[in-house]
Formats: structure tokens, C-alpha cells, sequence
């Protein structure tokens, strides 16, 4: 053993770096972070916001690839369980360095819907709802509101009431925010389809058209990423260490303290590949993201016994959601040419319901799609470990999200670049689950986990991400955006047409479409019967002192972005753990 921390903090990314943070703030309480990744402050590609899309590709993006996804399907063959994407092979980013995926991400800061973050207490999270989390959000944030130019000419609006002003995520408006003209069409035709403008997207209802705040420090219009937020300022105190290496698994005490298995140490492999071990005294955190976190749970002995048994690892906890309830979404473009000259950056989305995408047909379709749920959590069930009845009960609560509560399920962002306009488009709560899981124990295996985000296993996400690219379409064909507009660039009108139909949509989707980058859900945060890995305290069922603490607990996706979510999540789970220490 190279030593022992009290607690030992898996991942130093987005929500690990808070939990480093506020443990470490207790004079005497030893904190260890174990991160693969380095210190990126000084990588132009992070620290200017407008150049982050650099950074896919290179050596701080993890770039894990997917099991091919399976074979197009024609739309509303109810029950095929054929998913689309031709055999594709996709890529997922995800950050790795000091700060984790936040050194890397579009910056995006929005939240969520209400009646999504209050769903978490319904599926067994007692005390987990907007409210309860709404303090969370205002603590961790840091805004800065937009200047009058900025409000005149860009679009940029806010409602003081949502803010915190005292937190350690930087919020504000980029100061390149486009000013050239193209947010008052594009406001304008959004609002002329129904979608009016809204004051400020962070108070819990996204529905409308808003131009979004971002994580960045605005003053020096740098990134302000978790590392910046959470670690740098205080990385010199002397009880918490900054670890390099690669967590591989929990290791436990012998025995068993009642029915809890208790960690007594992390393993990992060092910098330069030799195994070591950090002991620990209190807690062990897994924040090593949703992609990696269920691969450690694994390979310490907990998940589905059926896959352990298969890896040759000796079952301590029989926790069958581990890697499963993987969530994402499906993520396409519409490039168009124009009359335009945008040289700023216009950051605008546009939320929409399932009310506003299926019109007069929606009741119906929110009555056949219920009569669903019981065919589609049978073949969740046969693509993974999880049991449909629990399925069904989870999807029962999303289709309540959809149909009953009516929040939001596509967003629509309308960017452009010098002459081109573009839309990205994705729904945001699609029925479909996939998985994610350790393919060996080998440590060569441990950097490449088997993801299968199962994209389109469930057909009626089809329709949905049909309609949606049907309304992103609209907003070009209708005035006064339509004017500007002097042709189609991609797909193309030969591949999509003015009135394409649902064949052309489904084959353009499913060759076409790319990861949001938004996985959740491979450790959710559920009761234990509904496929749940944690608890509402975060710990790890059958276990006595093991949480996670990352975008893995995410029980359903959220309207929004992940990392508002995030920060909001690892700062209450700081209260939590510090209110453990005193009590
Ligand atoms: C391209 C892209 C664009 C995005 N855009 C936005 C956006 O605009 N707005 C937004 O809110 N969200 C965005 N997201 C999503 C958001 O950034 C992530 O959901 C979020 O940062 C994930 O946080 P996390 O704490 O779960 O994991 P991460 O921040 O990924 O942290 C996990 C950390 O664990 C480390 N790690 C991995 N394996 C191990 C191991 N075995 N041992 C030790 N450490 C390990 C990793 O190196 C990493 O540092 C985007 C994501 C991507 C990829």
C-alpha cells in the first residue's frame, strides 16, 4: 500500500473535483483523487471557449468506441426490436484530465425541467426533487449577467431570481455572442411557430426559444471548467493529493459487516502501469463519469452475477443494473447556405413537447405508446440484465414525463457560422436503453469498455426524432428565416426533401446521427427492486461505504445539460457526506 486517505475520490472530472473540494475543506480529513488525465490550464483548445471543439480526437478525449449498432429498421413496426444505425461503429468523447469532461464540453449551461429532477423522488430517491436540488444549483453558481448590448443585440436575457452569485461555477454569457443580427430572425420565426422567447432558461421550464448562458469566466473569457471551479485554488492543502493513475477496483475488508460489503482501499495502476493500492478509512467515491464508473463496480465484484461469473470475478454484491439504464441521445444536423454573415457565436436553443411535436395526434399516441411500455421493457430486458417488470415501471414514469406532465422532449439548437446555418437537433428523453460494461479484467480492457447506447431499440424513438427533425426543418421553410436561406447543403434535398417521407427520415437518422454525448443512468440513483445501483445517499446498494458521484446515478435525462445537473448533484452529496462526518 502506497497510504491511506479517508477518502479516496475515484476521477478527478466534473463531479469528482467537487467532492475533492468540500472534503478536503475539513482541516485533518484525508483526501486522495485518483485522475488519468493532466493539468490542461495551459491548452488553448480548453481555454478558449469558442475553440472547443478542437479537442475531439486528441490525446484529452477518451474517444471509446461502441459496439456496432444494429440494422435500420422502417418506422412504427411496433416490436421489431431491430434498432437503426447500419451497423455503425460511434464514437464517445469524454474528458481526460484534470477537470474531466468539463475541459472538454460544449459549456452549455441549462438545467432542466421540474417535473424531471421531482420524477427522481418518485422512483424511490426521498428527498432528491427540484426544490430540494434548486439550492444546489443557486449554491454552486457564480453569474454574471450579460451586458445591455449584449441583452439589446444578442438576445441575451435572465431572471436574477434563479442565480447564485457566491458559487464556483463561473456562468455567463460568452463575450463573442453573436451580434451581428441573426438572433432577432431567428427569435422572431421560432416565436411566429409558437415557440416564444424565454426570459431565463434555468428556472425549471425550458419550453420556448432562449439564447443560453455558458460555463466560462466572462471577465477573462476563459473555459471555467471543474478544475478551475473546484481544484486549482485549493490544491495546495495539505490533506488532499492529486493521484495519477487508473482506478481498476474496490477492494474489500474480509468478511462482511451484516449483509454490507466494506471497501478497504482502491487499486490502480500508477503512471507508469504498476499496480498500487490507496487505502481508505471513511468512504471511496466513484466519479470516473458514467462510461467508466460501472466498469470499476464490476471488477470489484459488483453487478449482474450472470456477467461477473462470465469475467471470472467473485459476486459480492448481486446488483444487476450496474452498466445498464444507459441513456442518450441521438443527435443530428440540417446545414443550410445563406445570405447571412455571422461572425460571433450564437448560442440558441429551442425546447419543445411531445404536445408540440404530435399536435391533435398526441393523446393518441400517448394511449398506443402506453400500451407499449410492456413490449419495450421485454426487449430492454433481453438486450440487458435488468427485469422488464421494472422496466416497465420506470418507462411508466418517463411516459407520465412525456404524456402527463408534458416537459419538454426535443431540443433544437439554431447556430450558424459566417454563411452557413445550421440546426442540431435531438430528443431528449428517448425510451431506448443501452448498456455499458468491463469486456475483461485484463488491464489492457480497463480503457475500453463495451458501450452499446441500444440508439432506436425502442421504434417509437424513431417517430419522436422524426418529428423533431420535421420542426427543425419547418423553422427554415418559414418566415422571416426564410429569406435568408439560399439552399440546402446537407443531407441534401436528394437524401431530404421538402416533404420527405418517413423512410427518408428514418434512413437519413439512422445512417447519420451521433452520440449527445450526454450517457447516464449506468448507476442509477433508483430503489433497489427498479434496477437501482445507489440509494438517495448515493451509496451503493450492499455496501457499506462505496457512493458514486457522477452523471452515472442520473436515473432519467433531464431538458437540459448535463453539467448544471452535475455540480448541483456533487454539491449536495458534499453536504450529505460532511453532515455524515459531525452526526
Ligand atoms: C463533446 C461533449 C460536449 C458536451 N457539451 C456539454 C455542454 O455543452 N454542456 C453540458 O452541461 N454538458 C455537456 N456535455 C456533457 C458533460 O460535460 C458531461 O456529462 C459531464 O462533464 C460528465 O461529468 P462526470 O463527472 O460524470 O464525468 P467526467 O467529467 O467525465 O469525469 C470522469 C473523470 O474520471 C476519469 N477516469 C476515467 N476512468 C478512470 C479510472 N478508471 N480511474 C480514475 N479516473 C478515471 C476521467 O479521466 C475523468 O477525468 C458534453 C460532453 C461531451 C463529451
Amino acid at each position: 500500500s502506497v497510504g491511506e486517505c479517508d477518502f479516496v475520490i475515484v476521477g478527478g472530472g466534473t463531479s469528482g473535483l467537487v467532492l475533492a473540494n468540500r472534503l478536503s475543506a475539513i482541516p485533518g480529513v484525508t483526501v486522495g483523487v485518483i485522475e488519468p488525465g493532466g493539468d490542461v490550464r495551459g491548452n488553448p483548445n480548453v481555454t478558449k471557449p469558442t475553440s472547443w471543439l478542437k479537442n475531439m480526437g486528441t490525446g484529452i478525449d477518451w474517444q471509446y468506441t461502441t459496439s456496432p449498432q444494429s440494422a435500420p429498421a422502417p418506422p412504427q413496426q411496433n416490436g421489431s426490436g431491430s434498432g437503426a444505425g447500419g451497423g455503425r461503429v460511434l464514437t464517445y468523447h469524454a474528458g481526460k484530465a484534470v477537470g474531466g469532461t468539463s475541459t472538454i464540453n460544449g459549456m452549455t449551461y441549462i438545467r432542466a425541467d421540474r417535473a424531471e429532477i421531482d420524477a427522481w423522488e418518485t422512483l424511490g430517491n426521498v428527498g432528491w426533487n427540484w426544490s430540494t436540488l434548486d439550492r444546489y444549483y443557486v449554491k454552486s453558481e457564480n453569474f454574471t449577467p450579460p451586458t445591455l448590448q449584449q441583452q439589446s443585440a444578442g438576445g441575451a436575457s435572465y431572471d436574477p431570481a434563479y442565480h447564485g452569485v457566491g458559487g464556483n461555477v463561473k456562468v455567463g454569457f460568452l463575450p463573442e455572442l453573436d451580434l451581428s443580427g441573426f438572433e432577432k430572425p431567428a427569435e422572431t420565426t421560432w416565436a411566429t411557430m409558437g415557440y416564444g422567447k424565454i426570459q431565463d432558461v434555468n428556472g425549471g421550464s425550458v419550453r420556448g426559444f432562449d439564447v443560453w448562458p455558458m460555463t466560462v469566466d466572462v471577465g477573462e473569457d476563459t473555459r471555467w471548467d471543474a478544475g478551475r471551479g473546484y481544484y486549482w485554488s485549493v490544491a495546495a492543502r495539505p490533506n488532499l493529493s492529486l493521484i495519477k493513475g487508473t482506478a481498476t477496483r474496490v477492494l474489500w475488508l474480509n468478511g462482511s459487516c451484516g449483509e454490507e460489503v466494506v471497501a478497504s482501499g482502491v487499486e490502480y495502476l500508477d503512471a507508469e502501469g504498476n499496480i498500487q493500492v490507496l487505502g481508505v478509512k471513511r468512504e471511496v467515491m466513484l466519479s470516473a463519469g458514467s462510461l467508466r464508473t460501472p466498469l470499476i463496480l464490476e471488477a470489484s465484484g459488483v453487478g449482474n452475477p450472470r456477467a461477473l461469473r462470465a469475467l471470472g470475478v467473485e459476486v459480492k454484491v448481486d446488483l444487476p443494473g450496474v452498466g445498464e439504464n444507459l441513456q442518450d441521445q441521438p443527435n443530428l444536423d440540417l446545414i443550410y447556405s445563406g445570405t447571412v454573415n455571422v461572425t460571433g457565436y450564437p448560442p440558441y436553443a429551442t425546447f419543445a413537447t411531445a404536445q408540440d411535436l404530435f399536435g391533435s395526434n398526441a393523446s393518441s399516441i400517448a394511449a398506443v405508446t402506453c400500451m407499449s411500455i410492456p413490449q419495450w421493457a421485454k426487449q430492454i430486458e433481453q438486450n440487458g440484465g435488468l427485469n422488464a417488470s421494472a422496466v416497465e415501471k420506470v418507462l411508466r414514469v418517463q411516459h407520465d414525463l412525456i404524456f402527463g406532465q408534458n416537459v419538454t422532449v426535443a431540443e433544437m439548437l439554431t447556430t450558424a457560422s459566417g454563411s452557413y446555418l445550421v440546426s442540431a437537433f435531438w430528443a431528449l428523453l428517448p425510451f431506448s436503453r443501452g448498456g455499458v460494461h468491463l469486456r475483461s479484467t485484463a488491464t489492457r480492457d480497463m480503457n475500453d469498455p463495451i458501450i452499446d447506447p441500444g440508439f432506436f431499440t425502442v421504434d417509437f424513438d424513431m417517430e419522436t426524432q422524426t418529428a423533431i427533425g420535421r420542426l427543425a426543418q419547418q423553422f427554415w421553410e418559414t418566415e422571416p428565416v426564410r429569406d435568408l436561406v439560399t439552399g440546402s447543403i446537407s443531407p441534401g434535398d436528394a437524401v431530404l426533401p421538402q416533404n420527405a417521407t418517413d423512410e427518408q427520415w428514418a434512413s437519413y437518422i439512422g445512417s447519420s446521427f451521433t452520440p449527445n454525448y450526454h450517457p447516464i443512468g449506468t448507476a442509477a440513483m433508483m430503489s433497489r427492486d427498479l434496477g437501482g445501483v445507489v440509494g438517495p445517499e448515493l451509496r451503493v446498494y450492499g455496501t457499506r461505504n462505496v457512493r458514486v458521484v457522477d452523471a452515472s446515478v442520473i436515473p432519467l435525462q433531464v431538458s437540459g445539460h448535463l453539467t448544471a445537473t452535475l455540480y448541483a448533484i456533487a454539491e449536495r452529496a458534499s453536504e450529505m457526506i460532511l453532515d455524515s462526518l459531525v452526526s
